[in-house]
C-alpha cells in the first residue's frame, strides 16, 4: 500500500523516505524530447548520506534474505543495483541495451515514455530459482520494467521484487505491471 502524509508526498516505504527522495529530484523540462518533464535523480546519487539512506531503505523493505541477486537496468539502475549488492553481499546482473552483452542473450523490445528500445540479459545470468530483486531509478510507462521482468523469467530467475526510487503515477506503469511486486519510494 502507498502511504500519504500531510504535504501529499507518498511512497510505499512511508513519507520520510518519500520526502528524502523528493528533496533530491530535479525537474528538467523538454528532455530528451519536447513535452517530456525529465526527472533527474543525479542529485540523489551525488549525496552520499541520502544515497545510503535510500539504499538501506530498499534493503529493509525487502528484507536481506528475500533475494539472491540484484538486477540493474541500464544505465541509472546500475548505480542502485551495485550499491544494494555491496550492502547485502549478493551479486549484480546488468540488463543492458541491445548489442552490449558479449555472450548469448535474450532480447525484449519495448516502448518507453520517450522512445523505443531493446534490452538484453545473458541467457546464463541466473541459476534456476534464483530470487531476483530488480531495481531502476524511474517507473514511467512501465515498458522498461515489463520487458526486464520478462527477461529475468526467460533466463530462469524468479522475480522477488521490483523497486524504483521514483514512480510517475500519471503514466500508469503499475497497470502494465499488474500482479508484479512494485515498490516505489516516491510516487508523484
Ligand atoms: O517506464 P518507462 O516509460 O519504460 O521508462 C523508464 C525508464 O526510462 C529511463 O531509462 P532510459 O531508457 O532513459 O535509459 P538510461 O538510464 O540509459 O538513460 C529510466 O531509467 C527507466 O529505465
Ligand atoms: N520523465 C522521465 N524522467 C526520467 N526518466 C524517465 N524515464 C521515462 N520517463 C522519464
Amino acid at each position: 500500500m502507498t502511504e500519504t502524509h500531510s504535504a501529499g508526498v507518498r511512497g510505499d516505504s512511508g513519507p520520510e523516505v518519500a520526502r528524502l527522495v523528493a528533496s533530491r529530484v530535479l525537474d528538467v523540462p523538454d528532455f530528451p524530447k519536447p513535452g517530456v518533464m525529465f526527472k533527474d535523480l543525479m542529485p540523489l546519487f551525488a549525496d552520499g548520506e541520502v544515497f545510503r539512506e535510500v539504499i538501506d531503505g530498499i534493503v529493509e523493505y525487502h528484507g536481506r534474505d528475500s533475494f539472491d541477486i540484484v538486477v540493474g537496468i541500464e544505465a541509472r539502475g546500475f548505480v542502485i543495483a551495485a550499491a544494494i549488492a555491496y550492502a547485502t553481499g549478493v551479486g549484480v546482473v546488468p540488463v543492458r541495451k541491445a548489442g552490449k552483452l558479449p555472450r548469448a542473450a535474450y532480447s525484449a523490445s519495448y516502448a518507453l515514455e520517450y522512445g523505443e528500445a531493446t534490452l538484453e540479459v545473458h541467457q546464463d545470468a541466473f541459476t534456476a530459482g534464483h530470487r531476483v530483486l530488480v531495481v531502476d531509478d524511474v517507473l514511467a510507462t512501465g515498458g522498461t520494467a515489463e520487458a526486464t521482468l520478462d527477461l529475468v523469467e526467460r533466463a530462469g530467475g524468479t522475480v522477488a521484487g521490483f523497486t524504483v526510487l521514483l514512480e510517475l503515477g500519471f503514466l500508469e506503469g503499475r497497470k502494465k505491471l499488474a500482479g508484479r511486486p512494485v515498490h516505489a519510494l516516491l510516487t508523484v
